[in-house]
């Protein structure tokens, strides 16, 4: 099938899959599976949470994270989340994923200029949010049968000397780099089936539903940013396919695709379009 045919899925994978070598060659086989089985394009926007913790743990640094769960980010921790996010975690999954004979290319945000980034809170110190993507790096790569493996540390745009970066959330990070692909789904594979409401499967999810559920303290820790990215993604690219579902599952990213597994998210219905807005009709 030609790369204009095939259809492009983006994968947010989840530090908690990843640290375990079992899941993670199962998230592997499980990307080999969907692209051999569906005819795929594939980008990956890895995690690596825990792996930076135990990380700063080992340097004698404090770890800190806002009630939003984002990293509350010193110079030494920014420089941690590069060589952790950018290189343990990445290679490694590059790695598995080649074991599993699917050829990916790592990247972190400042390769091919994929995306820059600027400080979201001054309170949380190196904390970005991504400003500018060129999704043109990833366009090349899946028209070459590569599957991108993106770590999210992005430089500052502030900088002009390219040499700080800034730890992304990966979770938020999703949005952006997928709406500038243009994916036709969006899948954020995690630990856990679904979003569950007590040991019930959540089917789907609107910002009305999702702010119910954490009212009642239904969501909590990493399940509170990852649904807002979830809804963030859902409303940058209506039509799409969005997700939270399994990753290390046996066949998950397949049943992620089909109807039958996760929690897909809904964008907000507009019955007027952005032209009559901007028309003033
Ligand atoms: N309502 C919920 N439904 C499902 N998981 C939840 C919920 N609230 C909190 N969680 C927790 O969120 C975790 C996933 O978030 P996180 O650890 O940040 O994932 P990842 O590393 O995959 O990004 C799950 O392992 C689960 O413990
Ligand atoms: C700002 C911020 O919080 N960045 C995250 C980046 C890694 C990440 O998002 O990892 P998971 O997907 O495994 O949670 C962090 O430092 O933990």
């Amino acid at each position: 099938m030609s790369a204009e045919k095939r259809r492009r899925v983006v994968l947010k994978i989840g530090g908690s899959v990843l640290d375990d070598p079992a899941t993670r060659v199962r998230f592997a086989a499980n990307v080999a599976q969907g692209m051999t089985e569906l005819d795929l394009d594939v980008v990956i926007i890895h995690g690596g949470g825990a792996q930076l913790t135990r990380h700063q743990e080992r340097l004698g640094l404090e770890v800190k994270r806002n009630d939003r769960g984002l990293r509350i980010t010193d110079p030494e921790t920014a420089l941690a989340a590069v060589q952790v996010l950018g290189g343990e975690v990445n290679a490694a999954l590059v790695s598995a994923l080649a074991k599993a004979s699917v050829r990916s290319i790592g990247l972190t945000c400042a390769d091919a200029n994929l995306a820059s980034a600027r400080v979201l809170d001054p309170a949380l110190g190196a904390v970005g949010e991504i400003v500018a993507v060129d999704a043109s790096v990833l366009e090349d790569l899946a028209a070459a049968r590569f599957v991108p493996v993106i770590a999210t540390v992005a430089p500052d745009e502030a900088d002009a000397l390219g040499t700080s970066f800034l730890n992304v959330n990966a979770d938020a990070a999703v949005a952006p780099i997928a709406g500038a692909w243009g994916a036709d789904a969006v899948l954020f594979l995690s630990d856990v089936a679904s979003v569950l409401d007590g040991d019930q499967p959540v089917l789907t999810l609107d910002a009305a539903g999702a702010a119910r559920l954490e009212a009642r303290g239904v969501l909590k820790g990493g399940m509170i940013p990852k649904v807002e990215a979830a809804l963030s993604a859902a409303a940058a690219l209506p039509g799409t396919l969005v997700k939270i579902a399994s990753g290390n599952a046996t066949q998950a990213l397949v049943a992620a695709l089909g109807s039958g597994a996760g929690t897909s998210f809904i964008a907000p219905n507009p019955i007027v379009t952005a032209s009559e807005v901007a028309h003033g009709s």
